[in-house]
């Protein structure tokens, strides 16, 4: 592991997920949709800072998170955690960091600019129709 370790969550309600868009002026990945998180800090682990991060920006506490996604471009480590089970509304608390949040199901989610190609394919796996709806749907 070589680049800045980033942890955010992926929060999952019925079919879809929240995103955030963030603001065009953000240092990092300006004008992308990604999950809510940012950097581990020193002395925390994985848990600790996603915990931290989602409460300070979409003010809930995850009641269970579960690594779910790795992503390493050398420069960010990140780890995403689906979490299913929260305390509080999320609500968007930093709007300098996120201008927008929005809850996504997986097809409105292929026409966003996504702060990784991965994402997609991710949120297909959590949220998408699987092949058992799809037989379900064609019956
Ligand atoms: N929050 C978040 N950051 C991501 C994702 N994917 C991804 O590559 N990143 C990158 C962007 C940044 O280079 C880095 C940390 O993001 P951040 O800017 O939100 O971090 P932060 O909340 O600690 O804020 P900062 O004060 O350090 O700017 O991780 C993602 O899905 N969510």
């Amino acid at each position: 592991m070589t680049g800045r370790s980033v942890v955010a969550g992926v929060l999952v309600r019925d079919d879809r997920v929240l995103l955030g868009h963030r603001s065009p002026s953000r240092r990092w990945y300006p004008d992308v949709w990604d999950f809510p998180g940012g950097h581990v800090e020193p002395g925390e682990d994985g848990a600790a800072a996603l915990a931290r991060e989602l409460r300070e920006e979409v003010g809930v506490t995850p009641r269970e998170a579960e690594p779910v996604l790795t992503v390493d471009d050398g420069d960010v480590h990140l780890v995403l955690y689906v979490v299913r089970a929260w305390d509080g509304d999320p609500r968007d608390l930093q709007p300098d960091e996120h201008d927008e949040l929005r809850w996504v199901t997986a097809a409105e989610l292929r026409g966003l600019r996504l702060a990784h190609p991965s994402y997609a394919g991710l949120v297909q796996r959590l949220v998408g129709p699987g092949p058992a709806r799809d037989r379900a749907a064609a019956d």
